[in-house]
């Protein structure tokens, strides 16, 4: 474990460090995420005459300082009192984006106040007026995508979480965001019967561009594109969903290919360090999101703690472009991974 998650598990209730540290059934996919980007050798390139790098990175017309997003994550006030609102402060200081998720405890109007780039992540629900309600509100509050999450038709069993007998949030906190037109809040719905054509229902209620994450095989990558989604995230979902499931950065080129350049492909799922970046970016991504490492930040050290975690990323990538012989992301080649 890494001096920040112990930082982090001194600081959390053990069931809490257990709710965000674990995985589904026997955490073989949580734990393949890591191994498979360990396993992975960067091939430098010499004498590029690097000079001064540029990390940015556009997506979706945001401008971002790296390509490094924060993932969607739930229950930040159980991480530390300064939730959700705390880590958006973070991501507006490192000039990034926040996928806020749907499970967040806090308003998404206050996590948009911060001033930091927000997209919103949604379960499909199987409500379509409540889902409509959410994304409007979501629009409303100035999120600029939806990110949806489609791993999820039901719940993963989290063997730590049954054991410790967490199934719901403790008295005082709620999923803000759940509240329908009368403001009462609702649960997550998780519905095994939906198909692509919430996806179109969805597509036709909203503006903004659609992004879905959990996609791990490269005909759902084809199929995303023909159904007009706008971005994919490969993920399993940090290893919380399907356990046996693929690692990301082992799916990742065959669903770049599949792709073609037509949307941008993002992946997460055990990005712990500059150089796991620095693959991703070589096999064809054009950003990464980090999910553990930020609550880690944000339970030891608050929202400053989150802008550490952000800047150490960044500070290693920069690093890692340079000693790689790539002034940008885009410079990075998939020849330069073994
Ligand atoms: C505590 C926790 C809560 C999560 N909550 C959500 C969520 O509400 N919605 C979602 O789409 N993904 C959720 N995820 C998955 C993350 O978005 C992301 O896919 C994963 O954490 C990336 O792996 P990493 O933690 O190894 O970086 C959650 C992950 C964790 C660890
Ligand atoms: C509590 C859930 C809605 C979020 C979560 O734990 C997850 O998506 O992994």
């Amino acid at each position: 474990m890494t001096a920040l998650a112990e930082r982090a598990r001194a600081a959390l209730d053990p069931v809490h460090w257990d709710f965000f540290a674990g995985g589904a059934g026997e955490e073989r996919t949580l734990r393949a995420n890591e191994e498979a980007f360990s396993r992975r050798r960067i091939v430098p390139r010499v004498l590029r005459g690097v000079g001064d790098r540029d990390l940015s990175t556009e997506l979706f017309g945001t401008r971002l300082s790296m390509p490094v997003l924060v993932a969607p994550t739930a229950f930040h006030r159980l991480a530390h009192p300064a939730g959700e609102v705390g880590t958006a402060g973070a991501v507006a200081a490192s000039d990034t984006v926040m996928v806020v998720s749907m499970a967040a405890t806090q308003p998404v109007e206050d996590i948009t106040a911060t001033g930091a780039a927000v997209w919103f992540q949604l379960y499909p629900q199987p409500d379509d007026e409540f889902q409509r309600h959410v994304v409007k509100r979501a629009e409303a509050a100035g999120c600029r995508a939806l990110v949806v999450t489609v791993d999820s038709p039901v719940f993963g069993r989290r063997e730590r979480d049954r054991r410790n007998g967490f199934d719901d949030l403790p008295d005082g906190y709620t999923c803000e965001n759940m509240r329908d037109g009368e403001g009462r809040v609702r649960e997550i719905g998780f519905d095994p019967t939906l198909g692509w054509e919430h996806v179109h229902r969805l597509r036709a209620s909203t503006g903004l561009p659609i992004v879905l994450k959990g996609v791990l095989h490269p005909a759902d990558a084809r199929l995303a594109v023909e159904h007009g989604v706008d971005g994919l995230i490969v993920s399993n979902h940090g290893g919380r969903q399907l356990d046996g499931a693929i690692a990301t950065v082992d799916a990742l080129p065959a669903i770049v290919r599949a792709v073609d350049g037509r949307i941008p492909v993002l992946v997460d799922g055990g990005v712990r360090r500059g150089a796991d970046i620095a693959v991703a970016l070589a096999l064809g991504a054009t950003a990464v999101l980090i999910g553990r490492p930020i609550i880690w930040g944000l339970a030891a050290g608050g929202p400053s703690g989150v802008r550490d975690v952000l800047e150490a990323f960044r500070d290693e990538l920069d690093h890692v472009l340079t000693l790689a012989g790539a002034a940008r992301p885009s410079d990075l080649t998939a020849d330069q991974v073994a």
